[in-house]
C-alpha cells in the first residue's frame, strides 16, 4: 500500500522547516534553513522578507522533492507559522515595502501607549480577546504606513496587502492567486472580531488601517489555493492553516476543554483550550481563537513569554559562554542549586502576565563565583517561573490543571522538564512527536483531505515520550519562587524609575 504524504511548512521565528509526514503523523523527512535576525534599535526585531520567502521556499521544495523520488506525489501542504509577524507588500511588483516586523518588536510601545489614553482597552479585550500592546500586528501596520515613503497613499489607493507570515507565503506560493489567512493568525492582529468573526471595522478605523489591505479569513481547514508546479515541481493543494502556537494545539491532541500545552521555542506559549466557550481572563491572559474546524470553533486561553529559548540563543551568540543550546543541561546539572542567582529574562520586555513592553532584563545575585553554571541555570530557570506565573493566572480565572503537555526545541532538555515538574508541582508530559507544531499543520491539512475524520480520531494517536514528576521540597521550592518574584519586581521598579528619569 503506498502512503498519503503531507508536507507540514513550519515558518518559525529563527528557521523555516519543512517536514513529511505519513498518514500515521510519523516524520519521515526534514529539511530546515536558519536565517537572519535583525536588531536596528532597541527593542526592534525585523526578519527580511525574502529570507522568509527564500528559506521557506527552498525546505519545502526539497520536501516535495523528497517525496516524488520516491515515484509519489504530495497530497496536501499545511502551514504554521511564526504569528503577528506582519507583512506590508505591493500588491502589483509583489515587492515589500518594509522588513517584516517581528511579534518581539517594540517599537510600538509609546503609540500603544498614547492609544491607552483615549480608547478603552477593555473594549479591545471584549472584541478581539486581546490587549493594546506592541506584541501584535495593528500597531505595527499603522507604523509601516506612517513610516515609510508613499505607503499610506498607496494603501489608500488598494495597492498594499497586509499579511501575517501565512499569508505572505500562500500569495507567493500560489503565485499571487490567494490572498487569504486563517482564523488563528486573524485573531492574533487586534482587528479580528473574533465573537462575529470577522474583520473589525471600528478597529480598522481606530488603526488607520484600510479594509482592502485584508486577507479572506478561513477555517484551519479550507482550500487555501493551489502551491505553484513551477515553483515545487508539482502542483499542491494547501489545505490546513494555523498558528504555531495553536497548531501545537492541535499537534498535541489538547481538544477537550481544559487540555493545555506549553510550547518552548524562541518564546513560550501557554494555550488552554476552552471549549466552543470564550472565556475572558481577569489577569490579563489573552482570550484567542485555538482553531476552527469544520465550521466549529475552540476558543483558548493564553499566556505569552516573549523569551524562553531566546536566552540561551543570547547566552550562545552574545556572551559566547556556551557554543550550543544543549550545552545548558550540563551546565544546569553541575551544580546542586540556583546559588541565588536570578535572570529575569526581560530583553523584548515583559508579555503576560506584566504586560510591559519597557521593562528590561537583569541577573541579580552575582559573585565571584559566577560563572557559565550558575548563568545557564539562571536562563533555564527563568523560563520555569515565567511558567509559573502563566500558570498561576490560568488558576486564578477558575481553570483547573491537572498536567502539563510541552514540546518545542527547548524540552529536548531534561533537566528544564524537570525543573518545570518540580516548581510547577505538576506532572509533566512530553510527547514522541517533539515537532508538535508542524505535526498539527499535517492533521489539519489531513482532516480537509479527509484522511482524519474527527479530531477524537488524532486524540486517539498522541503518545507519551517521557513523564517528569515533582520531587523537590515544598521549602525550596517556596525560596526559588521567593527570589524570582523579589527579582521580577527589581526589574519592574527599575523601568519605573527610569521612566520617572526620562
Ligand atoms: N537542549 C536545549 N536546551 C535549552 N534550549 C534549547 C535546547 N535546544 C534548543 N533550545 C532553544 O530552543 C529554541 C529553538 O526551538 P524551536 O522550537 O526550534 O524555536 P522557534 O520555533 O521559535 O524557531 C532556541 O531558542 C534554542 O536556544
Ligand atoms: O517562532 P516561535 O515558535 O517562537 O513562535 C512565535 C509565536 O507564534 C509568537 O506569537
Amino acid at each position: 500500500m503506498t502512503s498519503t504524504y503531507i508536507v507540514a511548512l513550519d515558518q518559525g521565528t529563527t528557521s523555516s522547516r519543512a517536514i513529511v509526514f505519513d498518514e500515521h503523523g510519523a516524520i519521515l523527512f526534514t529539511a530546515q534553513q536558519e536565517f537572519a535576525q535583525i536588531y536596528p534599535a532597541d527593542g526592534w526585531v525585523e526578519h527580511n522578507p525574502e529570507e522568509i520567502w527564500q528559506t521557506a521556499l527552498a525546505v519545502t521544495k526539497e520536501a516535495c522533492d523528497w517525496v516524488k523520488e520516491r515515484g509519489s506525489t504530495v497530497a496536501a501542504i499545511g502551514i504554521t507559522n511564526q504569528r503577528e509577524t506582519t507583512l506590508v507588500w505591493d500588491k502589483n511588483t509583489g515587492e515589500p515595502v518594509y522588513n517584516a516586523i517581528v511579534w518581539q518588536d517594540r517599537r510600538t510601545a509609546k503609540f500603544c501607549r498614547d492609544l491607552k489614553q483615549e480608547y478603552s482597552e477593555q473594549d479591545l479585550q471584549a472584541r478581539t480577546g486581546l490587549l493594546l500592546d506592541p506584541y501584535f500586528s495593528a500597531t505595527k501596520i499603522t507604523w509601516i504606513l506612517d513610516n515609510v515613503a508613499g505607503a499610506r497613499e498607496k494603501a489608500e489607493q488598494g495597492e498594499l496587502l497586509f499579511g501575517t507570515v501565512d499569508s505572505f507565503l500562500i500569495w507567493r506560493l500560489t503565485e499571487g492567486k490567494s490572498f487569504v489567512t486563517d482564523i488563528t493568525n486573524a485573531s492574533r492582529t487586534n482587528l479580528f472580531n473574533i465573537v462575529k468573526k470577522q474583520w473589525d471595522d471600528d478597529l480598522l478605523a481606530l488603526f488607520k488601517v484600510p479594509a482592502s489591505m485584508l486577507p479572506k479569513v478561513l477555517d484551519c481547514t479550507a482550500d487555501f489555493g493551489t502551491a505553484s508546479e513551477t515553483l515545487l515541481g508539482q502542483a499542491v493543494p494547501i489545505l490546513g492553516v494555523a498558528g504555531d502556537q495553536q497548531a501545537a494545539t492541535v499537534g498535541q491532541c489538547c481538544f477537550e476543554p481544559g487540555s493545555i500545552k506549553s510550547t518552548y521555542g524562541t518564546g513560550c506559549f501557554v494555550v488552554v483550550n476552552t471549549g466552543e466557550t470564550m472565556v475572558t481572563s481577569n489577569n490579563r491572559l489573552l482570550t484567542t481563537v485555538a482553531y476552527s474546524i469544520k465550521g466549529t470553533t475552540h476558543y483558548a486561553v493564553e499566556g505569552s513569554i516573549f523569551v524562553a529559548g531566546a536566552a540561551v540563543q543570547w547566552m550562545r551568540d552574545n556572551l559566547s559562554i556556551i557554543d550550543n543550546a544543549s550545552e545548558t543541561q550540563r551546565l544546569a546539572q553541575s551544580i546542586n542549586s540556583n546559588q541565588g542567582v536570578y535572570f529575569v529574562p526581560a530583553l523584548t520586555g515583559l508579555g503576560a502576565p506584566h504586560w510591559n513592553p519597557d521593562a528590561r532584563g537583569a541577573i541579580f545575585g552575582l559573585t565571584r563565583a559566577t560563572g557559565p553554571a550558575q548563568l545557564a541555570r539562571a536562563a533555564l530557570e527563568s523560563v520555569v517561573y515565567q511558567t509559573y506565573d502563566l500558570l498561576q493566572a490560568v488558576r486564578e480565572d477558575g481553570i483547573a490543571i491537572n498536567n502539563l503537555r510541552v514540546d518545542g526545541g527547548m524540552v529536548a532538555n531534561d533537566w528544564l522538564n524537570q525543573c518545570l515538574a518540580n516548581i510547577l508541582n505538576l506532572e509533566v508530559d512530553r510527547p514522541k512527536v517533539l515537532e508538535t507544531t508542524a505535526l498539527g499543520a499535517a492533521y489539519l491539512a489531513g482532516l480537509q483531505l479527509g484522511l482524519y475524520q474527527s479530531t477524537s480520531e488524532l486524540a486517539e494517536r498522541w503518545q507519551k515520550d517521557s513523564e517528569f514528576l515533582p520531587a523537590m521540597e515544598e521549602t525550596t521550592r517556596e525560596q526559588n519562587l521567593q527570589g524570582w518574584r523579589k527579582a521580577v519586581d527589581a526589574v519592574l521598579g527599575m523601568h519605573q524609575a527610569s521612566n520617572g528619569l526620562h
